[in-house]
This record gives structure tokens, C-alpha cells and sequence, in this order.
């Protein structure tokens, strides 16, 4: 019987059923960052494979500002995490949609108070119109070829970093999202599972408006694998 994968802390329990993992990728540090408390939030990802377009939000305000992202946020008490992400998606960008769990990101920021545990949820059709809200402002961006290994659509999406500019996002922004998207978006884009984790370093404040150049929330490590 093989031996299954030690999973970085905050991981534990997410492969009840115990399933095949196996490392994607991992780097950084020797050792991973003590947290004292853990809060579940849910980001949530609508694709459209006929146009290959993916649907992100610039965030306007609070956590994160001047950020693209999925929608999503913290799962109230009371609610399951598929409930927080229908609600949040409908909440911050007008929609709704069949929402399918593809992954748990793991993620903790040094000197925050707790560690956020998000569930990443994945669909390619809602209803309803992407509608700006107070807190996100939804926009479809291009998503560079699927045809190749993921090891080449990571290389497109971080070339993708150093062509975007101020006015025109065609392709997904990753000068301006969180740093450690171009490890896992290649996983959610092509349909695999998986769980990792992330420690970043805080960063300066985020100048307005963005500097596609300055480094944003710096990794520190990390560590992905995907679930057979
Ligand atoms: N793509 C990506 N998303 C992340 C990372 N880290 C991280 O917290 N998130 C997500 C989880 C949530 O979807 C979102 C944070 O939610 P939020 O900004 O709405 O938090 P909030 O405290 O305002 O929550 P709420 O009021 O909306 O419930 O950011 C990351 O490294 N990459």
C-alpha cells in the first residue's frame, strides 16, 4: 500500500476518503508559519469555455483592495460553504451559477490574526448579468491557451504579468492579483483537484492605483497537490 502524503497543517481532513495526492508543486521555506485561529471563506470562479474566458472581480474595498479575484468571503455561521459561495457570488457580482468544489487554498498572512481556509469553488454557466457592486467590479478576462501541459499555461499566465498595462486587461491580470494564483490557477482552469497552502509576508500598503511592477504580499512557501 503506498504511503500517503504529509499534508502541510490546516490540510489535515481535507482527503477524508483518502484519496491519491500528489505533489504539484512546493518551495520556499523550511518551515511553515504558526497561526492561532482559522476562518473558513469561499472564492468562487465563472468560466466561459466557449469565449476561454474567466470572470474576475477588482476589489473596491476592505481586505485586498485593488485586487482581481473570484467572488467570495467568509462563510456566516449557520451556513454551509456551497451556501456562502452562492450567496457571496450573488452578493458581489449579480449572479448565479452551478457551482462545483474544485479545491481548498490554504492561506495565511504573517502578523494576521487567524489563517483563512477557503473552499474554490468552480462554474461554466450562471444566470444573470456580472453587475457591479460596492465591493467588486466584475470584468471577463482572457484566458491564454488550454492546449498545453499545465507546466505551459503557468508560463502563459505569468507572461501575462509583465504584458499587461494600465487600461487594457485581455488576458488575466496577474500583475495584479495575489501572488500565489499563477501556482493553482492552472489546476482550476484545467479541472484538477486539489489542496494547498500558502504563507506570505505582508506587504506595504497597496499604492492607488497599482503599480503593476511592486511586488504584492511576497510567498514565502508553498505547497500544492492534486487529488485522483
Ligand atoms: N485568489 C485568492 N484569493 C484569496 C487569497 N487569499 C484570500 O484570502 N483570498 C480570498 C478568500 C476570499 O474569497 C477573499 C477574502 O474575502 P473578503 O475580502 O470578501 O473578506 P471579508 O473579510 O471582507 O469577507 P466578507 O465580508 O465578504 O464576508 O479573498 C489568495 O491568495 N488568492
Amino acid at each position: 500500500m503506498e504511503a500517503q502524503l504529509q499534508v502541510p497543517a490546516g490540510l489535515e481532513g481535507c482527503n477524508p476518503h483518502g484519496a491519491k495526492l500528489q505533489i504539484y508543486q512546493e518551495g520556499g521555506r523550511s518551515e511553515w508559519m504558526q497561526y492561532s485561529a482559522v476562518k473558513m471563506f469561499t472564492n468562487a470562479f465563472v468560466i466561459n469555455t466557449a469565449k476561454q474566458q474567466m470572470l474576475l472581480g477588482y476589489k473596491k474595498r476592505g481586505f485586498a483592495t485593488g485586487v482581481y479575484n473570484g467572488f467570495g468571503g467568509k462563510v456566516d455561521i449557520g451556513e454551509t460553504s456551497l451556501e456562502a459561495a452562492h450567496r457571496e457570488l450573488k452578493e458581489e457580482a449579480g449572479i448565479e451559477a452551478s457551482l462545483e468544489h474544485c479545491g481548498v487554498l490554504f492561506f495565511y498572512q504573517e502578523g494576521h490574526q487567524y489563517a483563512h481556509f477557503i473552499d474554490i469553488y468552480r462554474a461554466d454557466s450562471w444566470t444573470g448579468e456580472p453587475t457591479e457592486t460596492d465591493e467588486m467590479k466584475p470584468q471577463w478576462f482572457q484566458i491564454p491557451s488550454l492546449s498545453g501541459s499545465l507546466v505551459n499555461l503557468a508560463e502563459d499566465l505569468a507572461k501575462t504579468e509583465q504584458g499587461g498595462s494600465e487600461t487594457s486587461h485581455t488576458t488575466i491580470p496577474l500583475h495584479r492579483m495575489w501572488k500565489d494564483d499563477v501556482l493553482w490557477y492552472p489546476l482550476l482552469l484545467s479541472k484538477r483537484r486539489f489542496i494547498g497552502r500558502v504563507d506570505l509576508v505582508e506587504a506595504p500598503s497597496t499604492p492607488e492605483p497599482l503599480d503593476p511592477s511592486a511586488p504584492l504580499h511576497p510567498l514565502v512557501k508553498w505547497w500544492f497537490a492534486t487529488i485522483d
